[in-house]
């Protein structure tokens, strides 16, 4: 005998029909992945040699200011619209002020004048912060064992405007000093570079995530203590919100948050909130420990590459910044 309140024997609402072929999929796909999402950290060196492996990061290289060029050719004819530069340079250049961020003929600028020579509609990005050069691998002014603020903004206007000069597009403060952005946009403003765009490490964390960067770019030798002065703690949400708005008010045109795939939370929550240009990194650690999982067979690299990817476009973000950029590019079609 049937029960008197008896479910029909199939279900009405059945949401696998919209799953049920490829076309229908796509037809319905909530969101897409493509080529200009996604932006290509370059790792660049002063040694002698063109390309130099990362050996934390397999399929990073150091490049060399010729070799970035070629990069950035091949990022453009992937449809990448961007490369962000990050430094490597000669540790005996390094002291405790970070004297070399604000070379003018120093590696970054060689850079920019290379790669805007080469492919002159590529945006370049660099990074602003003085970790790379100073001897201590912080990446502020470090005066009897604290990272000073105040003294530091004017070494990362200075970087900022040095950058500008020689042709970067967007400059990137991923220092997390207070007020470092309107000390930048001032820069900038005064000397004429007023469309240079601002892209603001906003929401940056103290993380482990970034230990094999700083093996590439060699910070992690120096670097005494951690950064926890300066990046946020983990545990905070609402702080991050409090830092956008201000980098916001402060002239940023474009706000990160980093690391990417631990904290899509946080991307979730300012481009909702804020409704401007929100990008994520997923750093060096995200891509070592895909790469390692991937080389022992755990993973398969183009699925597991495209995933990610995708998670931070569902998440909100205009674009990711990651070392799978140009394999991702093609693995789009590209
Ligand atoms: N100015 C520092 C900087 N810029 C980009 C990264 C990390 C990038 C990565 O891990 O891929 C870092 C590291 C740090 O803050 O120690
Ligand atoms: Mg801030």
């Amino acid at each position: 005998m049937t029960a008197p309140f008896a479910p029909a024997p199939y279900p009405l609402a059945r949401p696998r029909r919209l799953r049920s072929s490829p076309w229908v999929r796509r037809m319905v796909a909530e969101t897409t992945l493509s080529p200009s999402d996604l932006i290509w950290p370059l790792i660049v060196h002063d040694g002698a040699e063109d390309r130099v492996p990362v050996p934390s990061m397999p399929g990073v290289f150091r490049l060399s200011p010729k070799a970035a060029a070629e990069a950035a050719k091949e990022a453009h004819g992937l449809g990448i619209p961007m490369v962000g530069l990050f430094p490597n340079v000669d540790p005996s250049m390094k002291d405790t002020v970070g004297t070399g961020a604000t070379d003018p003929d120093g590696l970054v600028p060689e850079c920019i004048r290379a790669i805007k020579d080469a492919v002159p509609d590529i945006g370049v990005m660099t990074d602003v912060a003085l970790d790379c050069y100073t001897d201590h691998g912080h990446d502020g002014v470090l005066q009897d064992g604290r990272i000073v603020n105040d003294p530091t903004l004017e070494r990362l206007a200075e970087q900022a405007f040095i950058h500008a000069h020689a042709g970067a597009n967007v400059v990137a403060p991923s220092d997390m000093m207070d007020g470092r952005v309107q000390a930048i946009r001032e820069a900038l403003e005064a000397n004429g570079f007023q469309d240079t765009l601002i892209l603001s490490y906003a929401a940056k964390y103290a993380s482990a995530f970034y230990g094999p960067y700083r093996d590439a770019v060699g910070s992690a030798r120096q670097l005494s203590g951690d950064k926890k002065t300066y990046q946020m703690d983990y545990a905070n949400t609402d702080e991050a919100l409090r830092e956008v708005a201000m980098d916001i008010a402060e002239g940023a045109d474009m706000v990160m948050v980093k690391p990417g795939m631990p904290y899509l939370d946080i991307v979730r929550r300012v481009s909702e909130t804020f409704k401007v240009p929100t990008l994520a990194y997923q750093v060096s650690g995200e891509y070592a420990m895909m790469k390692a999982s991937i080389a022992n067979g755990w993973l398969d690299e183009d699925r597991a590459i495209l995933e990610t990817l995708h998670g931070f476009k569902r998440a909100g973000c205009a674009g990711v910044l990651t070392y799978f950029a140009p394999q991702a590019a093609r693995l789009l079609g590209a």
